[in-house]
């Protein structure tokens, strides 16, 4: 045995493309990922890097046309989902795997019950009778802090933190073995948005779930995660350990990332301090995508994509290692 029958899902060199007439998006360029059963790991990254692609390719909903896994594997508990059929990916987002959209704000339907619309799920999955479904469901709604009595109200009923409570409900309906959680609480302001964190942390435990949870916010990953990888132009650039990543982050764009957070007396505006912006997917670099903002370039970088550097530590990065070169 390898050791991979710890893992949940195993994401092997998988590359997404999306192809319209006029331009072919490389949207994920090889990644690699594994998650172990009952871990976490935050998925972090500015916008366009591929992170919601990637989530999306895990539980199979890349639209397609325009989107096309061209290559790789996404292996859940020991199966390459890849080759799923129609029939397997009903089942496997029935009961194995539970994403919450990056737009789920707008899921819900407006003009049903919110209780049926969550009644309705547990139905499609389990067959079980409307009153076995309803009593599932205020079970659920009460155990992520939504009294029983707002089940029978509608959607706008409910302020954006108790609407993502009830769509956490909806994602736990089916007991899902892995919960892919993309960016759920970037909507919410600050202190609801840690209330959500808490609980998704809450419920991860109870229910022995393992999670990806994808963010813009490094500072939300260190609440919630393991374990995080930062993704730039469709590729892992460094993963590892929250502790780890945060205390001795080995890639530039890593650094970058960190040196960007606003302290709290500096000006707030200054949200993104890399210097240009993200390699267009549409057209990469050649060499290390990176490398265009990088000041550490040497000429290497412009013409050879590095390898993974370093075991439970990875970066993506010709000097990664050296740290006197990054001090
Ligand atoms: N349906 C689509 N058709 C064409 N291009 C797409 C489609 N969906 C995503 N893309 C492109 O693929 C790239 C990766 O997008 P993706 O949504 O995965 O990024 P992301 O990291 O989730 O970004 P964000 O933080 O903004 O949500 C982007 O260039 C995006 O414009
Ligand atoms: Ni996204």
């Amino acid at each position: 045995m390898d050791g991979t029958l710890d893992n949940i899902l195993e994401i092997k060199n998988l590359h997404v493309h999306y192809v319209t007439e006029d331009s072919e998006i490389k949207a994920v360029n090889g990644v690699n990922l594994a998650i172990k059963k009952g871990d976490s790991l935050g998925l972090v990254g500015e916008t366009g890097a591929g992170k919601t692609t990637t989530a999306l390719s895990i539980i199979q909903l890349i639209p397609d046309p325009p989107g096309i896994i061209v290559e790789g594997e996404i292996l859940f508990n020991g199966k390459n989902l890849i080759h799923n059929t129609e029939k397997e990916n009903k089942q496997l987002r029935g009961n194995g795997i539970s994403m919450i959209f990056q737009d789920s704000m707008t899921a819900l339907n407006p003009i049903m019950r919110v209780g049926d619309q969550l009644a309705e799920v547990v139905i499609t999955h389990t067959k079980v009778s409307k009153a076995e479904a309803k009593r599932q469901v205020i079970d659920l709604l009460e155990t992520v802090g939504v009294k029983a009595d707002r089940y029978n109200d509608y959607p706008h009923q409910f302020s954006g933190g108790m609407k993502q409570r009830v769509l956490i409900t909806m994602a736990l309906l089916c007991n899902p073995e892995l919960l892919i959680a993309d960016e759920p609480t970037t909507a919410l302001d600050v202190t609801i948005q840690a209330q959500v964190l808490e609980l998704i942390k809450q419920l991860r435990k109870k229910y022995n779930m393992s999670m990806i949870l994808i963010s813009h916010d490094l500072g939300v990953v260190a609440e919630t995660c393991d374990r995080v990888a930062i993704i730039y132009a469709g590729e892992i650039v460094e993963i590892g350990t929250v502790e780890e990543v945060y205390t001795n982050p080995k890639h530039p764009y890593t650094r970058g990332l960190f040196e960007s957070i606003p302290k709290l007396e500096e000006d707030q505006s200054r949200l993104f301090q890399i210097e240009g912006t993200m390699a267009s997917p549409a057209s990469l670099p050649k060499g290390c995508y990176f490398h265009p903002r990088c000041k550490y370039k040497a000429d290497i970088c412009e013409t050879i994509s590095p390898g993974m550097q370093g075991e439970e530590h990875l970066s993506k990065c010709h000097f990664s290692l050296r740290d006197e070169v990054l001090a």
